[in-house]
């Protein structure tokens, strides 16, 4: 199975590592992607990457294997497909899964709109599935839309947090080298135990180091080795690296890699994906408010508390003019949260506006959307329990929203005329906004919450 060309015209997305999308530094990558002797530029390299994706995720103790398992509600591996998206320099994505989830992975690729995906069976050890990738590109009479690459980089599925730098730093020095492999320090301290199960002796941590991945390799080399590899290494090998050392004798450059480069093993993998995920989506949240507001609107005034309180988030204010160009502008700035202002009546005007704006660019596709729709109300003049009614609304709306994965969360701000009563609500409203963001809990969708 093949999808369709990688790259292309998808707006910038905040995958794991949120930096731009494809060729943080064309100026480097260009050179580094030029074929292995050719003037920098002249010709690009051919690069591909095998993903193996066949495992059971045994450890991770539960029947889902982990590479499908969601985070967010999206399927782990499509993180890990999205991050490879971002250096659209690789022409091809060999993804290794089993017979019986190669219509999970399809599913996955054709909702994720994922590109230049080839589906290969796997093995019944990594190293199997690995070969099998490798062959896969090897001889295309097995895929016809598949070449031969010159440095192919593989990476475990489960892997999704990387970013295109470290690609880069793999693929140059394998095109040197031969082969090379992301490393990282030791946590804790390697030893081998003696056959009565004592201490025979201990690694020098600080002279070792973790084999992580992304690796690279001249394929030729690869390949070579493991047509080359006993069943044994077949069997219970667990290091590319060291086939290549075995068989065809290339000492493989190690490259420093960043502590992002973990692969999730253990259920507590699946919870820390989820949380740094969340933190990195929350990053940037525009405040929807309607333009013909002068500076003293509230929504300037919230905006400014939302500043002060996130000093590391960036927090934007947009008016909401008409559709498609509004929120492809948001949205090229990455931003998943939204606070709409709702000052006029009818109620949820704004709301409504940015909701319908929302569901037409499929924005929420890849990750949920938070969306607050802040309304304003002074406790003295009007009881919340009369608002409340026509805030009702709310409820419904965000079932149906809850479909788009868009979550919808009402928030009514008490608009004292008293200005440091007024300074505390919006502050208090601006805590529920950040938890809101951060924790994206689809329990609380549709209720009201008040400030
Ligand atoms: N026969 C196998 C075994 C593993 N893998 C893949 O190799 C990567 C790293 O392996 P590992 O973390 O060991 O995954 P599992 O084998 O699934 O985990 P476990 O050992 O806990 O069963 C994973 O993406 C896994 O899907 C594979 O493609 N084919
Ligand atoms: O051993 P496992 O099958 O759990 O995972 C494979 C890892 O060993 C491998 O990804 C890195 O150590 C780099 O080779």
């Amino acid at each position: 199975m093949e999808s369709g060309p990688r790259g292309g015209s998808r707006p910038a997305e905040p995958g794991p590592c949120l930096s731009s999308q494809c060729g943080a530094d064309q100026a480097a990558s260009a050179s580094v992607l030029s074929a292995a002797g050719a003037e920098p530029g002249s010709r690009t390299l051919a690069v591909a990457a095998v993903l193996p994706a066949g495992g059971c995720g045994e450890r991770m103790g539960v029947p889902t294997p982990k590479q499908f398992c969601p985070v967010l509600e999206r399927p782990l591996i499509s993180y890990t497909l999205q991050a490879l998206e971002r250096a659209c320099w690789i022409k091809d994505v060999v993804v290794v899964v089993t017979e019986e989830n190669m219509q999970a992975m399809e599913n996955i690729i054709q909702k994720y709109k994922h590109k230049s995906i080839s589906l290969v069976e796997a093995g019944v050890t990594r190293h199997r599935s690995i070969f099998n990738g490798l062959r896969a590109l090897a001889d295309n009479r097995l895929n016809s839309k598949l070449s031969k690459p010159e440095v192919v980089i593989i990476h475990d599925a489960v892997r999704p947090f990387f970013d295109e730098d470290i690609l880069l730093k793999v693929v140059t020095a394998a095109k040197e080298h031969g082969a090379a492999g992301a490393v990282r320090p030791l946590v804790s301290t390697v030893i081998s135990p003696s056959a009565d199960g004592c201490l025979d002796y201990s690694l020098e941590r600080a002279r070792h180091r973790a084999s992580e991945m992304p690796q690279a390799f001249l394929f030729d080399v690869i390949y070579e080795a493991y047509q080359q590899c006993s069943d044994y290494d077949l069997e219970f090998g667990t290091e590319c690296l060291q086939l290549a050392l075995k068989y065809c004798h290339i000492k493989a450059k190690l490259v420093e890699g960043s502590p992002d480069l973990w692969k999730v093993t253990y259920k507590r993998d699946l919870y820390a994906a989820e949380s740094i995920i969340k933190e990195r989506i929350s990053q940037e949240i525009c405040i929807v408010m309607d333009p013909k507001e002068n500076e003293e609107h509230i929504g300037h005034l919230l905006e400014e508390i939302l500043k002060t309180e996130l000093n590391h988030v960036q927090v934007t204010s947009q008016a909401l003019y008409n559709a498609g160009s509004d929120i492809q502008q948001i949205n090229l700035e990455q931003c998943y949260n939204f606070v709409c202002v709702n000052v006029k009546t009818p109620d949820f005007r704004e709301t409504q506006k940015l909701l319908s704006m929302l569901e037409e660019s499929n924005f929420s596709l890849l990750y949920p959307i938070v969306v607050v729709s802040a309304h304003f109300l002074d406790f003295k003049l009007v009881s919340p329990s009369q608002k409340m009614e026509s805030l009702m609304w709310i409820r419904e709306f965000a079932k149906e929203m809850r479909k788009k994965n868009i979550l919808l969360y009402g928030l009514l701000i008490n608009h004292s005329q008293d200005e440091q009563k007024l300074q505390e609500n919006l502050r208090q409203g601006a805590i529920i906004i950040t938890a809101l963001i951060k924790e994206r809990n689809s329990a609380l969708i549709g209720q009201l919450l008040v400030a």
